[in-house]
């Protein structure tokens, strides 16, 4: 048995950090673990702009705690909406810090009102960003209220993702938080420039958490929990070794009382235990071996950027999740609270 794991420090490639008053509180987890992350553009008002992206980063990197100021940065992303002109492209590639473009399609999800009512409207700006080599990083799931919630995913690639891969072959694509074994044939089939990430919570849990002893709001994310089936197709994914699947938590905090209501907001925050929790999936993968490129190398290597200098370490150590952690003036429910972990990231 393993009992301590050295890695090079990762990155987490899908990430939630919100603003304003919860900001400090929630990028302090993230800073503590990954040395980068590609960070949601979902806020409210959205980040469209370059300028926004610009602003919303300096608000990061002033709110991470200072024993850890100049270790962490913020990788940014602009959120796509049907008025978001084509120019902002080259913009965004020439700034240096903007590394991809979110696509939310209207109402799939937290905060993607403005999003993309049909991807016919944006096809000059992701013609542009094909020729510019920009991401596109997609939340694939299809709104349409007849498409039943379990299969918005499946409905969503082979509807609308396909035929746009199919006019724009070239375009660099990031399948965020994949859910099903549809997803990971998918990513497999596609062309090299076609990638996806997955969270913790989808390697770890199947649907059956959310209604285990009663409604549990806290495992209900977008896109949500799957049957086993698909849960044991994302490790077996994850755990392959292949490049094409590396690691975005989707950590996404929400208030406890927005998440514990009679209308639940979706969202799971795993930032706090990020490693651990992966650990914990490739360990009853029999895969630990595989983590350090899940995690640490076939990301930068997506995004073109280099690989950490640094390392983390992982020791076998139980230790408690808390019940809650400060979030503003809320408090916020992570995964696993109150319950123990194996593994433990040495500070
Ligand atoms: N994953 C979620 O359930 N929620 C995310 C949005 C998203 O990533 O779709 C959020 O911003 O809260
Ligand atoms: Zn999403
Ligand atoms: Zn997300």
């Amino acid at each position: 048995m393993i009992d301590a794991l050295e890695l090079v420090r990762p990155d987490d490639w899908h990430l939630h950090l919100r603003d304003g008053v919860v900001l400090a509180d929630a990028v302090a987890h993230t800073a503590r673990q990954f040395a980068r992350a590609i960070v949601m553009p979902n806020l409210k008002p959205p980040v469209t702009r370059v300028e926004d992206a610009a602003a919303y980063r300096e608000r990061i990197t002033a709110a991470v705690p200072p024993a850890l100021a100049g270790r962490f940065t913020p990788l940014m992303t602009l959120y796509l909406t049907d008025a978001t002109p084509a120019e902002e492209v080259a913009r965004a590639r020439d700034c240096g810090f903007v590394h991809g473009v979110k696509l939310y399609p209207a109402g799939a999800t937290t905060n993607s009102q403005s999003g993309v009512t049909d991807l016919s409207r944006v096809f000059p700006v992701l013609e542009a960003m094909q020729q510019v080599g920009l991401p596109l990083l997609v939340h694939g799931e299809v709104t349409d209220p007849g498409v039943d919630v379990f299969d918005r995913e499946a409905v969503f690639l082979e509807r609308q993702l396909a035929p746009l891969l199919g006019r724009l072959p070239d375009l660099r694509v990031v399948v965020e938080h994949i859910t099903t074994a549809e997803a990971v044939a998918f990513v497999r089939a596609a062309g090299p420039r076609v990638a996806a990430t997955i969270t913790a919570h989808h390697l770890l849990y199947s649907r059956n958490a959310m209604f285990t002893g009663g409604v549990c709001p806290h495992y209900y994310c977008l896109p949500v929990l799957k049957r086993e089936r698909h849960r044991e197709a994302l490790v077996e994914a994850a755990t392959s070794g292949e490049p094409k699947f590396f690691l975005g938590t989707d950590s996404a905090p929400h208030p406890r009382r927005a998440k514990e209501s009679a209308c639940g907001c979706a969202g799971i925050f795993t930032a706090h235990a990020a490693l651990e929790l992966y650990a914990e999936a490739f360990e009853r993968a029999g895969a630990l071996d595989r983590l350090q490129g899940f995690a640490s190398e076939f990301g930068p290597r997506f995004y073109d950027l280099p690989v950490n200098r640094d390392k983390v370490r992982l020791e076998r150590a139980t230790w408690e999740v808390p019940a809650a952690y400060p979030f503003g003036h809320d408090e916020l429910v992570p995964l696993r609270a109150g319950e123990r972990l194996a593994w433990r990231m040495v500070d």
